[in-house]
């Protein structure tokens, strides 16, 4: 007879303390059910007044598929309750997981020695197996976590869950403003990673783009830069810094081809970013043999029409103009100022 566990938490958030024992755990049973408890009541209250905003269950369901993928024997479920956090029913809780599990349980493994008789009441069929009672083996709690912010546990948080905590600054502007200097400079103060102008990497594989860029390159250009963020974003430390986005793909298609698309829209109104720079064209035009329009009505009238398309996706950015020197230091202490806990 094959012998089958359950873990249970509610993972607000995911630690390395939680995949230590999921890992310890899987190997001392031949199934393992992960069970994620949730109800939207209880996540709230536990977040409310601190560090952490509550993370939707399906992120949450996320991580542990994909914390688990590899895992032969383990199995990730969820189940869902209305109750809040004084008032969490444990035999109605018990009932569900049962039912989620459809196996009999030999075992219910936690780190809570306090659970004891709660488990030795709802499963006297099982062993109650503590893991890491003491927290030596990683000394952090998802209490600690919710108090202080992810930021001051990154380590304790596992690679799985760090990219739905990655802060995403987008800079945004016309040719030749300074941005892709900026967003490497930034990335490199940050110590983080950032992502180049795909569009850019694109128009030098053509060779030019001026007259020769077609109206299916744009979509392929934001698609294209959407993954380089992808990538960017699994390998950040805390921040990232992204050189444009589909509003400026949508700008270009509307100077370069006369053409409005709504599958740039589409994916306009679907990216989330936390602080949008838009860097002003009043430093010196630089001819870097791809750009076209150096005349200063011409900036000036594409400066406008850039901002135009941001308002109308909805895009708040923060204006920033003058010197290379002062654009750094604007940006620095904006950074500072919005995103105080990193
Ligand atoms: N009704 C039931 O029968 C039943 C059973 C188990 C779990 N649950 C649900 O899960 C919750 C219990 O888990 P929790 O509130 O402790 O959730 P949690 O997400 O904080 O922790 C989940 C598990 O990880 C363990 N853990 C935490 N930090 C650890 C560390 N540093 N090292 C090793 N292990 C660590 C905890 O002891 C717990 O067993 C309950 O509130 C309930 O919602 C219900």
């Amino acid at each position: 007879m094959k012998k089958v566990g359950f873990f249970g938490g509610k993972f607000l958030p995911l630690h390395q303390g939680h995949v230590y024992s999921i890992i310890k755990a899987s190997t001392m049973v031949d199934e393992l059910y992960v069970v994620l408890s949730h109800s939207e009541k209880r996540d709230q209250e536990l977040c409310a007044g601190s560090s952490l905003s509550s993370i939707p269950c399906h992120i949450r369901l996320r991580w542990l598929s994909q914390l688990t993928k590899e895992m032969d024997n383990v199995k990730v479920v969820e189940v869902e309750d209305q109750e809040g956090n004084d008032d969490y029913n444990w035999k109605e809780g018990s009932l569900k997981i049962r039912e989620a599990i459809g196996r009999k349980i030999d075992v219910v493994f936690s780190s809570e020695i306090e659970y004891a008789p709660t488990f030795k009441e709802l499963y006297p069929e099982a062993k109650h197996i503590l893991i890491d009672e003491n927290r030596e083996q990683v000394p952090i709690s998802a209490t600690k976590i919710r108090e202080k912010g992810v930021f001051a546990y990154w380590g304790y948080i596992p690679e799985v869950a760090k990219p739905y905590f990655i802060k995403k600054v987008v800079i945004l502007g016309t040719e030749s403003c300074g941005k892709s200097t900026l967003t490497r400079n930034l990335a490199l103060i940050y110590n983080t990673t950032y992502v180049k102008e795909y569009g850019r990497e694109y128009c030098e594989m053509l060779g030019g783009c001026d007259g020769i860029i077609l109206e299916e390159d744009y979509p392929m250009i934001a698609y294209g830069h959407k993954l380089k963020e992808y990538e960017a974003i699994r390998n950040a430390n805390k921040i990232v810094f992204i050189d444009t986005e589909a509003v400026v793909t949508q700008f270009y298609s509307e100077l370069y081809n006369q053409k409005h698309q709504t599958v740039l829209d589409e994916i306009a109104q679907i990216q989330k970013y936390d602080l949008c720079l838009y860097l002003e064209p009043d430093v010196k035009w630089v001819d870097d043999g791809l750009r076209v329009h150096g005349d200063k009505k011409v900036r000036e009238d594409n400066n406008h029409r850039l901002k135009e398309l941001l308002k109308e996706n909805g895009v708040k950015f923060v204006s920033i103009g003058g010197t290379y020197q002062e654009r750094l230091e604007k940006s620095v202490e904006l950074i500072g100022r919005t995103f105080k806990e990193i």
